[in-house]
């Protein structure tokens, strides 16, 4: 199994970069664990609680099950992967079952952060994009797609988004192997992308 992680800072653009792959890819070699989907549950706490979580920093994430379900695709097993609800900030008791791939792309802001999950990559991509454009972007999706509303969102942005990438997210450049510059849609990055991971398929 060919393990790839792939981060960048919020709106860079990753889940459009791992859709373009998905598409250019051959069906049924490609599988996705998504960061978003292993935020820690939340249930022991109330809504307005939730709402005040740091969600840019490494503790709002259950690492330990990304490496353990990681860890049992790498030996051929499935894993029920949890749903997330943006809109409750919560699991949703639902399950994907993921089926291990030739290929298991790991994506999120902060999947370069956590040394352990490091070492499960054997190709490490982050994704950048300037701050002002992942802002707009952020802004445009968190409004129509997510149920935020432009204080909630340029709020969270000033008082951790901002902080909480220059900590752990923007410094992570250092561990990748490849760079894709975001700002425009790089279908020539995608191109190379694909070319490496066929070539060890
Ligand atoms: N290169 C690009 N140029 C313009 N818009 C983009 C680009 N890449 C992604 N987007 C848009 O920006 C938003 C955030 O992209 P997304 O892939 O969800 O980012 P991420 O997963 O990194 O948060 C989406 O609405 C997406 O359509
Ligand atoms: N309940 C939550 C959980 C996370 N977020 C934000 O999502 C961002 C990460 O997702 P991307 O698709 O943008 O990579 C992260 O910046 C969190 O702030 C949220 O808004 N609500």
């Amino acid at each position: 199994m060919l393990v790839i992680g792939i981060a960048g800072g919020t709106g860079c653009g990753k889940t459009t970069v791992v859709n373009q792959l998905l598409k250019e890819l051959p069906e049924g070699e490609v599988g996705i664990l998504s960061q978003d989907s292993y935020y820690k549950d939340t249930s022991h706490l109330s809504f307005d609680e939730r709402v005040k979580i740091n969600f840019d920093h490494p503790r709002s994430i259950d690492f330990d099950l990304i490496e353990e379900h990681l860890t049992e695709l790498k030996k051929g097993n499935a894993i029920d992967q949890p749903v997330y609800s943006f809109v409750k900030h919560n699991r949703t008791g639902d399950t994907i079952h993921t089926l291990p791939r030739k290929v298991m792309i790991v994506e999120g802001i902060l999947v370069l952060s956590n040394p352990e999950l490091r070492k499960m990559f054997d190709i490490k991509i982050f994704v950048h994009a300037d701050s002002d454009e992942r802002l707009i972007r952020r802004l445009r999706r968190d409004i129509t797609e997510r149920g935020r509303d432009l204080d909630e969102v340029l709020n969270r942005y000033k008082t951790t988004l901002k902080p909480m990438h220059s900590q752990f997210i923007e410094p992570m450049k250092e561990y990748a192997d490849i760079i894709i510059p975001n700002n425009h849609y790089n279908t020539v990055a995608i191109d190379i992308v694909k070319t490496i991971i066929n070539d060890k398929l």
